[in-house]
């Protein structure tokens, strides 16, 4: 049984840490209930349960850019009779993928919603010959880290996933990223090496870059059969046996005994290995191995599920989806390998108890009380669409169904399983599938129940916005502008809006460039609004670094009533939870009752406000813990609107005394050109400052991963294109933010200042 909550993997890079759960606690925790409670016993699952859940898998495709995702996605949704044909991502025939449903998505040949649907697959024992049929959930998720909260909540709900990787580029910048945040969520993963029909392919290459590169130990389960243009197959080394994909579009899986004479060796080499590989991080396979005897197909099998769902191993696959050759055993892979909902085991907090009370065994039988996560929304033809990831109990059409966080009990008015943009009514839906309802008011990450228990969920880690832009509607200001803003920020989490006061004008932002385009050109399609939107700006922000004590007095009388409030504590640095991503926290030590209670929620609410705009430059302020420690009050003059001054004000003295600086976004950007550009695209990385952290030259091309300052990113596209005749490709994502350099800082400062003085004037 596996821990969906403790760190599965040896402490190689793992960020995961136990009782993640703690964390999602509420206000409500704080019931006086001692600490030793017992957690309740986890719900029975009947054999109906287990024979349901045996043949359910929840899974998605997570990769690199362009590694061929959706196009081995719509392989996956024919073979499965899921679509009757096969339309091509930017294909001739002008359909687009199915998953790509968006228009933004098939002009632009990129994904940018997550989309989910469903399959079925049979699958045929090679074991026994025996016939099984399973029911597949499959999230297509986007490449692009622009988009990367889709990820994030897609790995949130899913059970395992295949990891996508070029059989020429391998493990790419965000290959590692999708590889952490597979990890954060410990969702298990089998490799797939794609495009192995490219010329330059090299699966072995890419198996090493996994270990190496991701640290997981891997192993391939298949070798080809042909290279490049003429690869036609694999062997199967589990079961020994070459398979090969035959008839329009490679309907027909043609399995023989017989292994080409050109790939025995090969295979029987890859086989030894695939053994060694098993005996490093399996118990069984390690004895046998101890003892020279040779694992049987069916201990290798058994083996590499036990590895594989225990997040010690990954079986890579090869295959090349637009050539339509070996995605049927990928989809056996997913079935003989990736864990069901069963195997997996997942917490809730009981937010009736104390926050560090023990987590609360999920199961996911169907008897049990309902527990489901909405884990995205999306404003749809009909209204709000919710989709839901259902772990305990079982979902009925005109349910009443309880929000854990806001206490609403709404009904479900409508149930529907999606297929990409189409949907199916269905009556009811059972624990460990994926479904979406209608009409119900909620927020991404929100917990549901029957409103027999009070379980709660953790919630997705959200990463902080990297860039902004300041828009406004060309003409008159409708109120579907607002209305679009607003509906954005409530389906995705990392577009944030706010209306700079010094300004007036609205801030949006986001992930990247390509984030914040894609609002503003679904504003205007979607809801007939045109913008103007003003240079891109980096997201710098303030932070201080040394801690400094304060004690403030705000003291105000005009007459009437006047105001007092006294409060005292320090602030000082603080690093970031790698969970979920934050790095503010307020915390009230106060003891005697130097300020009443009633007036806490208002420092609190001051010390947030006071977060908002740094002194510095006018940025939002991170990495900062406020400790309130002493204070004082007038039993007349005190109230909730002094008591928030006076943190505000005590706030921005501190702040200055703890050294505060200027952090701006440093993003990781990768670069593949081909080889004879290598100089050029190394030297235009260092006239931008960029820190080269990793390289490698491949037959004829290289990739080269770099440290740069978005600030310093601006119009990189063009000077790439220039250094390497259009042929030089770039991706970067978001890595931290770092403190700026004295120049910037003080010509950021300097710029503030001189907007303020305007202003004033
Ligand atoms: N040679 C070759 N090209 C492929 C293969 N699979 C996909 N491609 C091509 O690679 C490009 C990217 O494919 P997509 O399926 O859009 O990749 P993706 O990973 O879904 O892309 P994003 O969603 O934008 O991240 C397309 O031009 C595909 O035709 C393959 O097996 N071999």
């Amino acid at each position: 049984m596996l821990s969906r909550g403790c760190s599965r993997f040896t402490p190689l890079l793992s960020p995961w840490r136990p009782h993640r759960w703690r964390r999602a606690a509420s206000a409500a925790a704080a019931v006086a209930i001692p600490d030793d409670v017992p957690p309740p016993p986890k719900h029975q699952l009947t054999d109906t349960d287990l024979k349901r859940l045996a043949f359910q898998r929840n899974i998605g495709v997570s990769a690199h850019i362009d590694s061929g995702k959706t196009t081995l996605t719509e392989r996956i949704l024919f073979y499965t009779g899921r679509i009757r044909d096969i339309h091509e991502v930017r294909g001739r025939d002008s359909v687009g993928a199915k998953m790509d449903s968006m228009d933004l998505e098939r002009e632009k040949g990129i994904t940018i919603q997550s989309a989910a649907t469903f399959c079925d697959w049979e699958t045929t024992s090679p074991a026994d010959g025996s016939k099984h049929k399973y029911a597949i959930n499959i999230i297509d998720t986007p490449g692009h880290v622009d988009f990367t909260i889709e990820v994030e909540r897609a790995l949130r709900v899913l059970d395992g996933a295949i990891l996508v990787l070029c059989a020429v580029a391998g493990v790419q910048s965000q290959t590692t990223t999708v590889d952490r945040q597979m990890r954060r969520y410990g969702v298990p993963r089998i490799s797939f090496v794609n495009k192995m029909d490219r010329p330059g392919a090299n699966p072995w290459r890419i198996v090493s870059q996994i270990r190496s590169k991701l640290r997981i130990p891997a192993a391939a389960v298949q070798v080809p059969i042909g290279v490049e243009d003429g690869f036609k197959g694999v062997v199967d080394l589990v079961y020994w046996r070459a398979i090969y994909n035959e008839g329009q579009k490679g309907i027909d899986v043609v399995v023989s005994e017989e292994i080409p004479a050109d790939v025995l060796e090969l295979a029987k080499e890859k086989r030894t290995e695939l053994i060694e590989q098993l005996a490093e991080v399996d118990e069984e396979i390690g004895e046998l191995f101890l003892m020279d005897e040779q694992p049987s197909n069916d201990q290798i099998a058994a083996a590499i599920r036990r590895s594989t769902i225990g997040l010690k191993f990954s079986p890579v696959f090869l295959g090349s989806a637009i050539k339509n050759t070996a995605v049927q055993p990928l989809l056996d892979g997913v079935c003989a390998y990736l864990p069901n909902p069963s195997e997996l085991d997942v917490v809730a907090h009981d937010t009736t108890l104390p926050v560090t009370a023990d987590p609360v065994p999920l199961s996911p039988a169907a008897a049990a009380p309902l527990v489901g996560l909405a884990f995205k929304l999306e404003e749809g033809r009909f209204g709000q669409l919710t989709y839901m990831r259902v772990y305990q109990g079982s979902l009925k059409k005109s349910n009443l169904i309880y929000n854990a966080r806001t206490g609403k009990k709404v009904k479900v008015p409508r149930l529907v399983r999606m297929h990409s943009n189409e949907m199916e009514d269905i009556e009811s839906i059972g624990p460990g599938e994926i479904c979406a309802i209608f009409g119900v008011e909620c927020s991404s990450g929100d917990t549901f129940t029957d409103g027999s228990t009070s379980f709660s969920m953790t919630s997705m880690f959200v990463p902080e916005p990297v860039i902004s832009l300041a828009i406004k509607a060309n003409g008159i200001e409708t109120p579907n502008f607002s209305r679009a803003l607003n509906r954005f920020q409530k389906e995705d989490p990392t577009f944030r809006v706010h209306l700079d006061q010094e300004s007036k004008e609205t801030i949006i932002s986001g992930m990247g460039e390509l984030h914040l385009e894609i609002y503003v050109e679904r504003m205007r399609r979607e809801y007939n609004v045109d913008c103007a939107t003003g240079k891109p700006r980096v997201a710098f922000r303030e932070t201080i670094s040394k801690r400094a004590d304060f004690t403030y007095v705000h003291k105000k009388q005009t007459g009437g009533a006047g105001q007092y409030a006294k409060v005292a504590g320090y602030i000082e640095p603080m690093e970031m939870d790698p969970e979920t991503g934050k790095d503010v926290m307020f915390e009230n030590v106060i003891m005697g009752g130097t300020i009443p209670s009633n007036y806490i929620p208002a420092i609190e609410k001051g010390f947030y406000e006071a977060l908002e705009k740094g002194t510095l430059t006018g940025n939002p302020i991170s990495g900062v813990r406020f400790v309130l420690k002493d204070g004082g009050y007038h039993i007349v003059d005190s109230s909730e609107l002094a008591f928030r001054n006076a943190t505000i004000g005590a706030f921005r003295e501190a702040f200055r005394a703890a050294s505060a600086i200027v952090l701006e976004p440093i993003m990781k950007v990768e670069v593949v050109a081909p080889g004879e550009f290598q100089s050029n695209v190394i030297s235009g990385l260092n006239t931008r400052r960029g820190t080269i952290v990793d390289s490698e030259v491949r037959d004829d091309e290289f990739t080269a991963i770099a440290d740069v300052a978005l600030n310093d990113m601006f119009g990189y596209s063009n000077q790439l294109r220039g250094s390497t005749q259009g042929k030089g490709e770039f991706s970067m994502e978001y890595k931290l933010h770092a403190p700026a350099l004295p120049h910037l800082q003080m010509e950021l400062e300097n710029a503030y200042k001189k907007a303020l003085a305007a202003k004033n004037k």
